[in-house]
């Protein structure tokens, strides 16, 4: 994910300016220039006047419950991995030491360990259930082919998905005379290999040349949308850039409560005004602060929708229309959450979203809560969209640039080969 830094590497990140107070009107205006009427999707409470502020949370203040939760497991004590370890494995090989300034190697090895960890539960469904399958056999027959094509449908991987794999590993068996069922698994996570990293969008994240690199979070509801926001915003903090969040979910008043709490969390601003406001006109206000203020990484959360609600995907369009027309190019990046726990369910929300908003990357969430990370090669397979980030925990550290290497060795159990090309 080293194209965060192409742009901006190495810049220092500047203190955030303090609020603005953005004009209701003009953003109302504009907002209305670009589309039709917003529909009936939500609170229509009249708009209170503007709420441009990233307040942190008075101290003592209650939680709301789900924050609570998050808030008491970020305290000291908690596992927490260190930030300066983090943000040297995420630059890559030439990455410097916040503190030190030294040019040292990534710590791959630890990572992986990490990843595996957390990634257990898919691991037991696939590499132990694989070993278990190939434990004393000899030879590869149609019997043996039969209960591996069980294993890789209950790991999420999907009919047709499963369907491929054993054709090419029936092919490569014929071809190349395989009958070691411990050759079938590297061919299996080869091509599973190959599955993630299918892609028709750049695999990396490009920040533009000038102006703010405008990221817009979709997904539907509970998927770990704000959670992921969060995430991604402290990493971009740790790289040095300086970061804006936009409440532009304003149906649920605690959706933009856990948005600041996230804010104060990170150490960054956010946007945000009253429930029931427009989302597009809250979206404007956002863009024009970021710009007034030079902040370098601006994303968006957006309600949780269902993909079937109609009506509300057409909103979804609409912001994404204001974004286009207050900034061109923007957003540079549509980026779709998907809960990895819901199976297949994700590949028809990642189809409807696509066609609504122009989905350019996705973020899987949960994959430390689910036995199923096959999903995510079916992911890539049926969708040829970029995995940017895995979340794998509700902690601020618990999210991972997706690596398709580390992803495959992690879901085959197998050490990283360090000098393998990726
Ligand atoms: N275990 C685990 N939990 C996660 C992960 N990401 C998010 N969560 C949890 O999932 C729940 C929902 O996360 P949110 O960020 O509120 O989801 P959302 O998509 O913004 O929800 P809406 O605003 O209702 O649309 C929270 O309890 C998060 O802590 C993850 O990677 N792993």
């Amino acid at each position: 994910m080293l194209g965060w830094f192409k742009k901006k590497f190495g810049k220092k990140q500047e203190e955030q300016k303090g609020p603005v107070q953005a004009e209701e009107s003009v953003a109302a205006k504009a907002v209305s220039e670009v589309g039709e009427e917003r529909p009936e999707s939500g609170p229509q409470t009249p708009p209170e006047p503007v709420d441009v502020s990233a307040p942190p949370t008075p101290a003592g203040e209650p939680l709301p419950e789900k924050e609570a939760v998050e808030a008491e497991s970020a305290e000291p004590g908690k596992e927490q991995e260190p930030a300066a370890e983090e943000a040297l494995v995420k630059t890559g090989p030439s990455a410097t030491r916040p503190d030190t300034g030294e040019q040292e190697k990534p710590v791959r090895k630890s990572m992986f360990q990490r990843l595996q960890e957390r990634l257990s539960k898919t691991r037991e469904t696939l590499a132990s259930r694989l070993d278990t399958l190939f434990l004393g056999k000899k030879q590869i027959d149609e019997e043996l082919l039969d209960e591996l094509e069980e294993i890789l449908i209950t790991a999420d991987l999907g009919v047709r998905t499963t369907q491929e794999l054993l054709d090419a590993a029936r092919t490569r068996v014929k071809r190349d005379q395989l009958s070691d069922p411990q050759a079938l698994k590297e061919v299996l996570r080869e091509k599973i290999y190959e599955y993630l990293q299918a892609s028709d969008q750049p695999a990396e994240l490009v920040m533009p040349e000038s102006g703010p690199f405008v990221i817009m979070v979709v997904g539907v509801n509970g998927v770990g949308k704000t959670t992921s926001i969060g995430k991604i915003a402290a990493k971009f903090v740790r790289s040095g850039q300086s970061v804006l969040l936009v409440a532009g979910d304003t149906f649920r008043a605690a959706a933009i409560d856990q948005l600041k709490i996230w804010g104060d969390r990170v150490g960054v601003d956010v946007v945000a005004r009253d429930p029931g406001s427009d989302p597009s006109s809250v979206v404007y206000e956002g863009l024009e602060y970021g710009v007034a203020n030079d902040i370098d990484v601006i994303i968006i959360d957006t309600a949780g929708r269902l993909h079937t609600s109609v009506n509300l995907m057409e909103e979804l369009k609409k912001i994404r229309r204001v974004i286009g027309k207050k900034m061109a190019g923007a957003p540079h990046e549509v980026m779709l959450v998907l809960d990895a726990t819901t199976g297949q369910n994700s590949i028809s929300q990642a189809r409807m979203f696509s066609e609504a908003v122009g989905v350019t990357g996705l973020t899987l969430t949960k994959l430390d809560g689910t036995a199923k990370g096959g999903i995510v090669a079916n992911i890539c397979r049926e969708l040829g969209i970029p995995v940017r980030f895995i979340g794998i925990g509700e902690q601020i550290d618990d999210l991972r640039d997706f690596d398709a290497r580390e992803f495959v060795d992690a879901l085959f159990n197998r050490e990283p080969d360090e000098t393998r090309q990726s």
